[in-house]
């Protein structure tokens, strides 16, 4: 019988052991951007391919790291953070692409999260409604200082997570249209930021393991730029977020050094 749960050998959707994977991680979405990741590495071995979960692991200044793509949507995010957590691994920071919202963020900017919106399924299956999806403090405040020495543009706030895409884009062709664009004028005068899928799960459940999360995203586009006539730039390489993410691991392991953890 397979043992599903926590010290298990191998893990049972990622495929990872726990010699396999770093004390810290990065999640993109989409496998394909893990071996782009992987190069900021040394020494980057493939551990692990199974399912949507591409798993690389090397170093950074002499400190394990990995890279395991999450797929699309909080439901699978979880299970890779869940089982990487098994695996020993303890900070965690989400490279993803997301679409702007407010109308100052444009496409080929980046958008580091200092909370998310809970209106997925995932995180609903572990904490009530009332508890917030928020990231973790230093390691948002790595992401901060790595986008600002990079000089790269940035955005800091809330980003919007849901369960289906296309009822970001098309409200109007699903039965339940009305109360998706209600909901998302709403967030939009709240002054949500983006929308993307996996960090409202991740922060949840990064809270219920008791690990560090964090998220920054490339923006591909901004819908509300395209309704208002503005010129509306799309942009899909990230390379610029794993920069970001990369450099903000290195601060984050010179903290530790520091502290002598
Ligand atoms: O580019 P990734 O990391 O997959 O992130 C975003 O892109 C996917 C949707 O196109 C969702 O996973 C969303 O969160
Ligand atoms: O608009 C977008 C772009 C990327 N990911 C999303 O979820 N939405």
């Amino acid at each position: 019988m397979v043992d599903y749960t926590e010290g298990a050998g191998i893990q049972y959707h990622i495929g990872t052991k726990k010699e396999d994977v770093g004390k810290y991680v990065i999640l993109p979405g989409d496998p394909k951007r893990c071996q782009k990741i992987a190069q900021y590495f040394d020494a980057p071995v493939l551990v692990a391919d199974s399912r949507e979960f591409v798993t690389y692991t090397g170093t950074l200044d002499g400190v394990r790291v990995s890279v395991t793509s999450t797929g699309i949507g909080g439901a699978s995010a979880s299970i890779a953070l869940e089982e990487l957590c098994n695996c020993g691994a303890d900070t965690f920071i989400r490279v993803g692409t997301c679409g702007g919202m407010q109308t100052e963020v444009c496409g080929g900017d980046l958008v580091i999260a200092t909370g998310a919106i809970r209106m997925e399924g995932t995180s609903k299956e572990y904490a009530p409604i009332e508890y917030p999806a928020i990231s973790d403090l230093e390691v948002t405040n790595a992401l901060v200082s790595a986008a600002k020495k990079g000089g790269i543009s940035y955005h800091t706030g809330v980003v919007q997570c849901k369960d289906s895409f296309y009822g970001q884009h098309q409200p109007e062709k699903h039965p339940v249209g009305y109360e998706l664009l209600e909901k998302w004028n709403a967030w939009l005068r709240m002054g949500c930021m983006a929308s993307e899928m996996e960090s409202a799960a991740l922060f949840i459940v990064g809270a219920y393991r008791r690990v560090k999360v964090g998220s920054v995203f490339l923006v591909v586009a901004n819908q509300e730029r395209e309704k208002q006539g503005l010129p509306n730039k799309q942009v899909h390489d990230t390379d610029s977020a794993i920069k970001v993410a990369v450099q903000a691991i290195r601060e984050l392991i010179w903290e530790e050094k520091q502290k002598g953890v």
